[in-house]
């Protein structure tokens, strides 16, 4: 079976930096994986890489048999920008997510991360938390064949770990779309088979 996301002989630097990536391969199928790394070993970095929010020096980036491009952007919304800060969540969720399963699962979700009593404030209003949880719970909804999570636990809430972490177990099953979460380490009750790991 041909990868679902297939990352061969990546090489990237930042300007006037060290390669950050060179050679680096891996294959992954469908459902979890973990992208694991030290500090400033570049999780960040191949997220945006696979965003398509700035691009790869030589190598080749493919999800689901097609190249990662323009197509691929938006995977991970910046839930900090300031042109947020007047917009009424419960507008911006419903811009987002569309009507169906997945607005049914935006309800699910909201009451999980327990973003209910938010939704009627503008974004200014949030915490940065907050805010980070808004687009996760956005994310977790419209299901995109890449979800691509930064250390998603960092400053969550006990209840929203629980929510999250059974979740990522859920996604583990999927075999249409593919969640990578980068951390230093999976939580503890999180089995994750497949990884990346940039040492
Ligand atoms: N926009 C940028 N411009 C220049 N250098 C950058 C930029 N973003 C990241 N870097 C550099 O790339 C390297 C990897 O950073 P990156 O944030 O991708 O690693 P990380 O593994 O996610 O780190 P952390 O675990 O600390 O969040 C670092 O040396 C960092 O300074």
């Amino acid at each position: 079976m041909s990868a679902f996301l297939e990352i061969r002989d990546l090489g990237f630097a930042w300007p006037g930096q060290a390669a950050l990536f060179a050679h680096l391969n891996a294959s992954l199928g469908p459902g979890l994986a973990l992208l694991t790394g030290d500090e400033q070993r570049g999780k960040t970095t191949l997220l945006r890489l696979l965003a398509a929010e700035i691009r790869p020096q030589t190598g080749v980036l493919r999800l689901d048999r097609q190249d990662i491009g323009e197509a691929h952007a938006g995977l991970r919304p910046d839930m900090t920008r300031p042109a947020l800060d007047p917009v009424v969540v419960a507008d911006w969720l419903r811009e987002q997510v569309p009507e169906g399963p997945a607005r049914d699962r935006l309800d699910d979700h909201i009451d999980g991360l327990s973003l209910g009593e938010h939704l009627h404030k503008g974004f200014y209003m949030l915490s940065a938390g907050g805010r980070r949880k808004v687009g996760l719970a956005a994310t977790m909804a419209q299901q995109p064949s890449l979800t691509l999570l930064d250390q998603p636990f960092a400053a969550l809430d006990l209840v929203s770990i629980r929510y999250l972490t059974d979740w990522l177990r859920e996604q583990s099953r999927a075999t249409d779309r593919l969640v990578l979460l980068a951390d230093y380490e999976a939580p503890a009750d999180l089995a994750v088979a497949q990884r990346i790991d940039l040492g």
